[in-house]
């Protein structure tokens, strides 16, 4: 049995492939920035074909690079963008525009009527999502309505519907395997994750013919075998889910109560609750975690717009650092945020308050008022709004967390990372590994073949990089009590 894994982890704004040993360790990696269409305001398109190319020429570099052959490649993983939607032709292989991108706002009004007529209950119940733009189904209906002859050829059933792990396991197959996975196609919005299938209301509603929606399979089976072409091997695709499920995986926070938060542009957080679903009163969205061998795991999931990203603001737009890695000295130059609060809703206010009109505010403004404390304000803002998506988590699930696990590019600062546990009152642990979506998925494929025999025996593989322990001060409670009142006035301002 080969011991390497190749991992394809498809990004909004990059391909990335990794391969990895049986032990976990990462040989090698390759990246590609690919397009970002912007063809309206609110709009945000891909080209399907140049994921495809720039997925597969990351794919091959990676092996080169690892100084390995394709023939010594055990298995195939796919993680990936989630939501963002492709249709193409079933004969061609042709997509019949550009895919449309999760972040995406042009169905925005159609999920306005839906909510008017009433149809949100019914939907979350079903899918456990709300009803937002940010899901497949209105822009897949989007596609079949205003793509010239589209919903025609639909009905007539020459056209394929996948999220980005179906296009890339039908290309890889040359056309042969039309599937997803579970954990995907639970963010289509089409998805009964109660029964784990399509649902015919849903179909209904969306006007979605089921011709053109792939079957769902587990997300660590054999789905198929890469075409001749492809490599000079026929390698097995056996492990699919989308990134942030992945990332849950590679994390392995494989029981329920425990969560990761991964840190990037974003926050994305999620809690595993077990083998049932867990239905939000806070405005959580219920996920498919992932299916391996008939069990199925169920997630809470909680998004942040604004994390990295505002350190890419306070570079960027304010000037007052020259490289990200810079905030780390300029917000330890002072010794607390001086009275400084910063609500990051520059997009919006996400989880657990969903406020799309609410702008980004500074408060608490003095003579004394340093850039120092503005960068600490903004890292401070990161951990706060972390601890707002998990305590809406923890009320959902009646359960208080041992720990996060977090990952993600602003983990490297330690200070946003002590700050998170000393205002969370939890432990926070940084693992060593990296790459814990793009190893998720290798974790989920390499399960289906025979790499690991189970998950006991990739946990021993699970190493810790640091633990920040927390110290939860008066003066801590003090700044939580003063962002509180902050986020409070955000929302109050968007009513004036
Ligand atoms: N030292 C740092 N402190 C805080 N944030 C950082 C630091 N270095 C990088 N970042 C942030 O990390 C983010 C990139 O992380 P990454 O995981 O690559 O994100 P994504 O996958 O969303 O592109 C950027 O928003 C960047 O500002
Ligand atoms: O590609 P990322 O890392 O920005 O993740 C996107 C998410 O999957 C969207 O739901």
């Amino acid at each position: 049995m080969s011991k390497y894994i190749l991992s394809l982890d498809q990004g909004t704004s990059s391909s990335r492939a990794i391969i990895f040993n049986d032990e976990g360790k990462q040989l090698a990696v390759a990246q590609k920035e690919f397009t970002q269409i912007y063809p309206q305001s609110g709009w945000v398109e891909h080209d399907a074909m140049e994921i495809w190319s720039s997925q597969i020429g990351v794919a091959t570099e990676a092996v080169i690079k690892a100084r390995i052959s394709p023939q010594d490649v055990a298995c195939i993983g796919i993680t990936n963008q989630r939501e963002t939607t492709i249709v193409w032709n079933k004969q061609t292989g042709e997509p019949i525009c550009n895919a449309i991108v999760w972040q995406d706002r042009r169905t925005a009004s159609f999920c306005d009527e839906l909510k008017a007529a009433g149809k949100e209950p019914l939907i979350k119940e079903k899918t456990g999502l709300m009803v937002d733009a940010y899901f497949s189904a209105t822009k897949l209906k989007w596609i079949l309505d205003n793509v010239e002859g589209a919903r025609a050829e639909a009905n007539a059933g020459n056209l394929l519907f996948g999220t980005v792990d179906s296009w890339l396991v039908w290309k890889l197959t040359a056309g042969k395997v039309h599937i997803t996975d579970v954990s995907n196609a639970s963010r289509t919005m089409l998805f009964n994750i109660h029964t784990l299938s399509w649902d015919d209301e849903l179909l209904s509603i969306f006007d979605i013919p089921e011709s053109v929606l792939p079957e769902v399979k587990s997300s660590s089976e054999v789905y198929g075998e890469t075409a001749g072409a492809i490599f000079s091997a026929k390698i097995p695709i056996a492990g699919i889910a989308g990134d942030q499920q992945a990332a849950l995986f590679g994390q392995l926070c494989t029981q329920a109560g425990m969560v990761k938060n991964t840190y990037g542009t974003g926050c994305f957080m999620l809690m595993n609750t077990g083998n049932k679903p867990v239905m939000s009163k806070n405005n959580l969205v219920t996920t498919v975690a992932w299916k391996i061998n008939n069990e199925v795991h169920y997630a809470l999931e909680g998004s942040i717009f604004m994390a990295g990203a505002i350190v890419q603001w306070l570079r960027d737009g304010l000037g007052i650092i020259k490289t990200s890695s810079e905030i780390d000295d300029l917000a330890s130059a002072c010794e607390d945020n001086g009275g400084v609060v910063l609500v990051p809703a520059f997009t919006g206010l996400g989880a657990p308050h969903w406020n799309p009109y609410a702008k980004g505010t500074i408060f608490g403004l003095s003579r004394g008022t340093k850039s120092s404390h503005i960068a600490r304000a903004a890292l401070e803002s990161i951990a706060y709004q972390t601890m707002d998506v998990l305590k809406a988590m923890e009320a959902d699930a009646d359960f208080a967390i041992k720990e996060l696990r977090v990952d993600g590019g602003a983990t490297v600062n330690n200070l946003l990372m002590q700050y998170q546990a000393d205002v969370l009152d939890t432990s926070v642990i940084r693992p060593k590994a990296a790459e814990l979506t793009a190893i998720g998925a290798a974790y989920l494929a390499g399960l289906a073949v025979g790499v690991w025999a189970n998950i006991e025996e990739i946990k021993k593989q699970w190493e810790v990089d640091q633990v920040f322990e927390p110290a939860h001060t008066t003066q801590v409670q003090n700044n939580i009590i003063q962002w509180k009142k902050a986020v409070q006035a955000v929302n109050h301002w968007t009513t004036l």
